[in-house]
């Protein structure tokens, strides 16, 4: 099959999946965002594809789907997608069977060994940084000799912050500039924007360029990395960014809405406020996949 042939293949079997970032869209911290849970019940019942994209590397695909169902909304891990899962894969690929020394939580460690990877504590192939609450003056400085014998730096985010309920937590992109400034040397990050990880999410869903939509709220990560990739993407004022804010950016979302309960009526929202996609954008790479999917 061309690739003509398949895009008109992909305007006969249209449909739309859905990337959902998690805080400041689904909950802030450990507070729900109202209209999350039935936003996501619609979803399941009209057969809605979509996944839920973190820059949170902290949990486990297993502990995102705890923390959602203590808050009333049910999932399964396949619809969880974490940065940490992301850079796993990518060291994966990159160096397999590498090592690393990790500052970060569960979810990144867990994520390193279901790839392959040993954690160590001296001489790592890689220093990855992630979120966590762990972090001493003893593991930077660590880590900075890493760094300086070799180490490469890899980080999960460059979020700087996160918004909480009470305020402000710092993210994982300060402990990374914290590296930087000290050893000199720059890090590569996986998590969003990155099309490493925003392509493998659309993977993940088997859905093409056209078909996907990202649902965030920060511009510089989840807004970023869909006008990179040429997804539709939709703004949700609950959490990073303000109204006001928005006359900042030389770039900016398709849609805004206050918060995601303005879309728990998604068919008429897709149908009707959602811009058409350009399918000149569309890049399916794995027809096999593709096909199967959308059968
Ligand atoms: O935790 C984060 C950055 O510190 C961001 O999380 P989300 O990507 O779910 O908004
Ligand atoms: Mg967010």
């Amino acid at each position: 099959m061309t690739p003509r042939t398949l895009t008109k293949y992909t305007v006969l079997t249209m449909r739309t999946g859905l990337l959902i970032d998690m805080d400041g869209v689904i909950y802030r911290g450990s507070q729900l965002i109202p209209g999350a849970a039935e936003f996501i019940q619609t979803l399941r019942r009209e057969r809605i594809p979509f996944i839920f994209l973190t820059n949170n590397s902290q949990r486990t695909r297993r502990d995102v789907c705890m923390k959602l169902q203590r808050m009333g909304i049910d999932v399964e891990e396949r619809h969880i997608f974490t940065c940490a899962m992301a850079t796993a894969r990518f060291l994966a690929k990159l160096k397999p069977s590498g090592t690393a020394y990790v500052i970060g939580e569960g979810g990144l460690l867990q994520a390193l060994h279901l790839n392959g990877y040993s954690i160590v504590d001296h001489e790592p192939d890689f220093v990855v940084v992630g979120e966590g609450r762990t972090i001493t003056l003893d593991s930077l400085e660590l880590a900075v000799n890493m760094i300086l014998g070799g180490a490469k730096l890899i980080a999960t985010n460059l979020d700087p912050n996160c918004p909480t309920k009470g305020g402000t937590r710092p993210g994982a992109g300060a402990t990374v500039a914290y590296l930087e400034t000290v050893t000199g040397r720059k890090a590569f990050s996986v998590g969003k924007p990155s099309p490493i990880m925003m392509r493998a999410a659309r993977k993940e869903l088997h859905l093409a360029t056209s078909q996907t939509v990202m649902i965030g709220d920060t511009m510089e990560t989840d807004i970023l990395g869909a006008v990179q990739l040429g997804f539709r993407s939709v703004l949700t004022l609950t959490g990073s960014t303000r109204r006001e804010d928005l006359g900042k950016y030389a770039f900016g979302p398709d849609v805004i809405v206050e918060s995601i309960a303005e879309l728990c009526d998604i068919g008429r929202f897709i149908d009707r406020d959602l811009p058409k996609a350009n399918q000149d954008d569309d890049t399916v790479t794995n027809m096999a996949d593709w096909v199967a999917a959308n059968a």
